[in-house]
């Protein structure tokens, strides 16, 4: 019987990944959905005794509209990022009774940038905020180092590791730019809000590092805005569209006020250098906005004003 699985070629050469046995893996309590998956602290407790290490663990939810193959891309992703300002990841548990893989990654303590900020708010700085600004910038430019497009930056997908560090996670939308292009071209409109994407990711479905780098300029708004949901960049949208008007005609709004200059206000108490890189990075045409290593060099710049 010619078995599929002993055709495959790599079959000998699957790169080292660890294995986390379901059986030892103990549920605590629910963290968050991403997109199209649900994330769950978990103790993983091989000895029995609570000496485990406390990990997130990411399962694919299967009535979403993901598929399995997008939550393999998923895992493939993650598990070839290596940097202080993406989210670790662990390893992979194969769940047998579902017949589902899960992603196991380190956890993060204090949770979403968004949650963080309604808690801290009162003891974060301006200072700090630039340190998790050029620390998401940092993260970026590594992303675009290895030719991903994260697709759904944005302060939700932020995780805070403590009190100066921050990550970027959740890589469900994110897609390798082929080496003979600048942008990917997704076939179908994503789930994902457009009051976070580039005019042109809305427009034509383009998505590229200029893409990403407007979302940058999104988050630098929600991190001013110290992530206010009524400041929060979709409210601020419909409030100036019309809360009658309904996707996705939405987006076509969207793209129309774009193109007639509005942008999002600067947020209350905004230096006016960190409105000004917002600015830049809301450029229409993408070739215009600056890259992530000049958005380094800029909130470098800004976080020296602060100093003094
Ligand atoms: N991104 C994205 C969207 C999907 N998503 C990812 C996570 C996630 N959360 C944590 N940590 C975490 C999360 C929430 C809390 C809350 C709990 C309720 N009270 C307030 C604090 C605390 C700690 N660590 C992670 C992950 C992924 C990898 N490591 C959660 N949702």
């Amino acid at each position: 019987k010619n078995d599929g699985f002993w055709r495959r070629p790599n079959m000998f050469k699957k790169q080292q990944q660890d294995v986390f046995e379901e059986r030892y893996l103990r549920f605590i309590s629910i963290l968050g959905k991403g997109n199209f998956g649900s994330v769950e602290l978990c103790r993983y407790d091989p000895w029995g005794d609570n000496t485990g290490d406390l990990v997130a663990v990411k399962e694919l939810q299967s009535n979403k509209q993901a598929t399995v193959a997008d939550f393999q891309r998923e895992i493939q992703t993650i598990s070839s990022l290596h940097c202080d300002y993406i989210v670790k990841y662990k390893g992979i548990c194969y769940s047998t009774g579902r017949l589902s893989t899960k992603l196991v990654m380190e956890y993060l303590p204090y949770g979403s940038l968004i949650g963080y900020m309604e808690k801290h708010r009162q003891n974060v700085c301006t200072r700090r905020l630039l340190l998790f600004a050029s620390q998401i910038c940092k993260g970026m430019e590594y992303l675009q180092s290895m030719r991903y497009v994260h697709r759904d930056l944005a302060a939700r997908n932020i995780l805070v590791a403590s009190d100066t560090l921050v990550k970027i996670a959740d890589f469900g939308l994110t897609k390798i730019i082929p080496v003979d292009k600048e942008y990917y071209r997704v076939t179908q409109p994503g789930e994902s809000p457009v009051f976070w994407y580039a005019p042109e990711s809305i427009s034509e479905l383009k998505f590229s590092h200029k893409s990403d780098v407007w979302s940058f300029g999104i988050v630098l708004h929600e991190l001013f805005s110290y992530c206010d949901i009524s400041r929060n960049p979709k409210r601020l949208c419909i409030q100036k569209i019309g809360s009658y008007v309904q996707s996705p005609s939405m987006a076509i709004h969207l793209v129309n006020l774009l193109k007639d200059n509005w942008r999002l206000p600067a947020p209350s108490q905004c230096p006016p250098k960190v409105h000004s890189i917002m600015m830049q990075c809301w450029e229409f045409n993408s070739e215009d906005r600056p890259s992530f290593s000049t958005l380094q060099d800029l909130i470098e710049n800004s976080l020296l004003d602060e100093r003094e």
